[in-house]
């Protein structure tokens, strides 16, 4: 599906959003439900991603497919590995099967575990053969994927004698473990992260409870961007989001200020205004803790005609596409004069935005949605717009609530 997109007629668009629940929630939860069954979940994500995650943890036998699903990929490998009698087949899309997850598989090798390369060592798919995990303690490195450490904390507290984990290296995407930590202790796990070391205690059951998942704030970030690039007076209301978030990129409320978003927490809602268009004209921001978020702000830095050095984009290159190529090679089709390294982006403010433009998207739901904003400054195609789906498939469905002119092109 290609779309064509245009801004609203009205300039100061006000409206209320709801968003579905975070999809690294969701999938956490998943697995938690998995192991302990009195747990009850409200507000799950009706993302692709949970969809197959949710899916996939009923198997036992067989072939599990989670498509472009990280967490999935990630989060499953040590489910599986550690089922006693279970035996399947961990795969993926095309790109799953380029994204790594060898440091992942070594630990759980170290800790016994039954894991065989299918294609390429390295990377998916697994055949995975469960086994009894009785080992406690691991080591590995921490500057690829936080995914791997949350693979191996969730599924910990189901071993007879825990895990102790050391992490190697400097920590990336440390928001996300630390999600992982907090929604173990709301069930009653005990787990410390102190310097380098984690450790979860072992736990048999979970009485009855029911946890409710934040609405996802890296969906947030493209509403972030449209006030952004409104009138002053623009005002958006999104629910259901809380202050204390265990999200990372709720760190969007702070880092839209540069940009003149002002944000006010009102009981499950989020109130974005546009105050100010006297923007911070040169952003220099460090992404390691909330890498998804990364599109959304260069994107919003072009289309304000500002500047900025994003650093920290070490991940980028590993997920969903090459997110720092594809960023280039999109943004300079509009005009934009930009320079990526395989860690950092910069963008050199422009003022002219070329009219028209098909933005690819790379498979990648991120890039869609991203670009989306612009429709404010230029009208713009994006192609093979369903990509969407895979952690906000309302996505369009809620733009055309905003009153953008969103077309089958
Ligand atoms: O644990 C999670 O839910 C996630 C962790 C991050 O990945 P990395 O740790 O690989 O950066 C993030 O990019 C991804 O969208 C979700
Ligand atoms: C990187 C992402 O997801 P995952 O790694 O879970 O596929 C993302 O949603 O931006």
């Amino acid at each position: 599906m290609k779309l064509y997109l245009s801004a609203p007629e009205n300039k100061t668009l006000n409206s209320a959003i709801k968003i579905t629940g975070s999809k690294s929630e969701s999938n956490r939860l998943l697995l938690l439900q998995a192991l302990y069954p009195n747990i009850k979940i409200e507000n799950l994500s009706n993302s692709d991603d949970a969809i197959v995650m949710q899916k996939g943890i009923k198997v036992s036998k067989g072939e599990v497919d989670i498509h472009h699903a990280g967490t999935a990929m990630r989060f499953l490998t040590t489910y599986f590995s550690c089922q006693d009698g279970k035996e399947v087949v961990l795969t993926g899309s095309k790109r799953m099967t380029e994204r790594p997850i060898g440091v992942l598989v070594d630990a759980l090798k170290s800790l016994g575990a039954d894991i065989t390369y299918l294609e390429n060592s390295g990377y998916p798919p697994l055949h995975i053969k469960g086994k009894k995990i009785t080992t406690n303690k691991v080591s590995l490195p921490a500057n690829i994927s936080s995914q791997y450490i949350s693979s191996l904390v969730l599924t910990a507290p189901s071993l007879d004698n825990g895990l102790e984990l050391e992490l190697v290296g400097k920590i990336t995407s440390v928001p996300y473990i630390k999600m992982t930590l907090a929604l173990l202790t709301q069930i009653g796990v005990e787990n410390s992260f102190e310097g380098n070391t984690i450790k979860v205690a072992p736990k048999k059951s979970v009485s009855n409870t029911t946890l409710v998942v934040e609405s996802d704030w890296s969906s947030a970030s493209y509403f972030y961007s449209i006030v952004a690039m409104s009138a002053v007076g623009t005002e958006i209301t999104l629910s259901a989001y809380k202050k204390d978030s265990l999200q990372g990129d709720s760190v969007l409320a702070d880092i839209y200020t540069d940009f003149g978003v002002e944000t006010t927490f009102l009981d499950a809602k989020v109130v974005l205004k546009k105050i100010t268009d006297k923007e911070t004209q040169e952003i220099t921001k460090d992404l390691s803790n909330a890498p998804d978020i990364a599109q959304t702000i260069a994107v919003t830095v072009f289309g304000l005609g500002l500047g900025c050095h994003l650093t920290g984009l070490h991940t980028l290159k590993i997920k969903e596409t090459d997110r720092l190529e594809a960023l280039k090679t999109e943004l300079t089709k509009l005009g934009a004069s930009i320079t990526v390294t395989d860690k950092t982006l910069t963008i050199k403010p422009t003022t002219k935005i070329n009219k028209d433009i098909a933005i690819d998207t790379y498979n990648d739901h991120r890039m869609g949605m991203a670009f989306a904003p612009l429709a404010l400054k230029t009208n713009l195609f994006i192609n093979d717009a369903g990509v969407v789906s895979k952690s906000y498939p309302d996505f369009w469905t809620d733009l055309k609530l905003l009153k953008f002119g969103v077309k089958e092109a």
